[in-house]
């Protein structure tokens, strides 16, 4: 039987774009990509869990990315998945490699992509036909629990994503993981106890539409932010008037990316954030000074800026003069002494899986 090959290829995503704070995501165009082979013939392998992992891009050359199956995010999500399902492990004999560009722990979503890509991998390893997109977001929210980069990164394009209550009984299951990442591994430590599935139905989506002329350039600086740092200094009650400012904001911000030609002065507006961005400034020097200062009337070309995701990366939206804006925002990040990368992103078809 000659091996079987496919790869899963998941785009990077920015969550939140002002306002939509846990609502709202963007999938771009940076791609997480899985280069999956399995030799179905061999009847045993020398790898735990019957699991080659290699890995090639952002974090190899620190070490910070595990290649034990049991503890690298993208392999433990298939995992659970497989053990959902009564499969304790791999087929005999998987090999995943890994090339992942997107850089870690900056806010553009990296952790929702490996979440993404494990869970499709979980299913394709495991011939889980009957698993449908919907499904896969459910077993993708049971390991990151806000739903707008696992949504963009699943479904692609510009989505608005929002969460249905649990049912009492859903609630009363303690083993649900209600924190923001599995603390441990997904499904454990293979102890041989299946773990839980998830309940039906926990996420849901919707696509909105995106004006083709805007492009998304991503200001990247060099040092990370883990996500789970800058959800730790947003307060846990807001006071009623920011919470109105960002009702209002999100109610025009779907309407106001889709419209041809875009306004900048609306989509600027549309933009503005009081739930998350003050707090997260004490964590990234110059991110106040860089959304006060960069508006369409001082930089031709911008229609707005916010952070990507939980940050530290600056997403500006522009219709051009796309590295003059790079480079004014870079510079307040240079008065910091901090470097940045940046790149031209444009919004992304959601995960595929590419057999040859
Ligand atoms: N391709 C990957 N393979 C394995 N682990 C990954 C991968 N991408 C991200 N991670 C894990 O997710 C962490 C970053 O997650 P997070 O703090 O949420 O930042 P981000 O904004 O990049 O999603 C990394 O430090 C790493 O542990
Ligand atoms: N809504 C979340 C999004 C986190 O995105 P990431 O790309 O930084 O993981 C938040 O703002 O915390």
């Amino acid at each position: 039987m000659a091996p079987e090959s496919f790869i899963i290829k998941t785009p990077c995503s920015s969550a939140n774009i002002g306002p939509g704070f846990d609502v709202i995501g963007l999938a771009l165009s940076m791609y997480l990509e899985l280069h999956v082979t399995i030799d179905r013939s061999k009847t045993a392998s020398e790898h735990p869990l019957n699991c080659r992992v290699t890995y090639e891009g952002q974090g190899e050359e620190s070490g910070d990315i595990s290649l034990d199956p049991e503890i690298n995010l993208i392999t433990r999500v298939a995992l659970y998945v497989l053990r959902c399902h009564d499969q304790r492990s791999f087929p005999v004999e998987t090999h995943v490699h890994i090339k992942n560009p997107i850089p870690l722990g900056r806010g553009l979503g990296s952790s929702g992509a490996a979440v993404v890509a494990g869970v499709q991998l979980g299913k394709e390893v495991g011939q889980l036909h009957h698993l449908t997109p919907e499904r896969l977001f459910d077993y993708c929210l049971m390991i990151e629990r806000h739903p707008d980069n696992v949504g963009a990164a699943l479904f692609g394009g510009f989505v608005g994503t929002y969460l249905k209550p649990l049912a009492p009984e859903d609630v009363a299951r303690t083993e649900i993981p209600l924190s923001e990442v599995l603390p441990a591994p997904a499904g454990g430590i293979d102890t041989g106890v299946k773990p839980p599935s998830p309940p039906h139905g926990i996420g849901h989506h919707i696509k909105f539409p995106w004006a083709t002329e805007i492009k998304a350039v991503a200001i990247i600086p060099e040092f990370e932010v883990p996500t789970a740092k800058a959800r730790e200094v947003l307060p846990s009650h807001y006071p009623r008037p920011d919470v109105t400012f960002n009702l209002q904001r999100i109610a025009l911000l779907p309407v106001a990316l889709g419209q041809s030609p875009p306004d900048p002065e609306l989509i600027y507006l549309a933009m503005q954030d009081k739930l998350h961005q003050p707090y997260r400034q004490t964590l990234i020097p110059g991110l106040t000074a860089i959304v006060e200062s960069m508006t369409p009337a001082t930089q031709p070309g911008l229609l707005g800026v916010c952070l990507s995701g939980a940050g530290p990366t600056i997403l500006a939206l522009a219709t051009g003069n796309y590295e003059e804006i790079a480079t004014k925002i870079m510079s307040y990040f240079a008065e910091q002494k901090i470097q940045c990368d940046w790149k031209v992103l444009e919004p992304a078809e959601g995960t595929q899986v590419i057999r040859a």
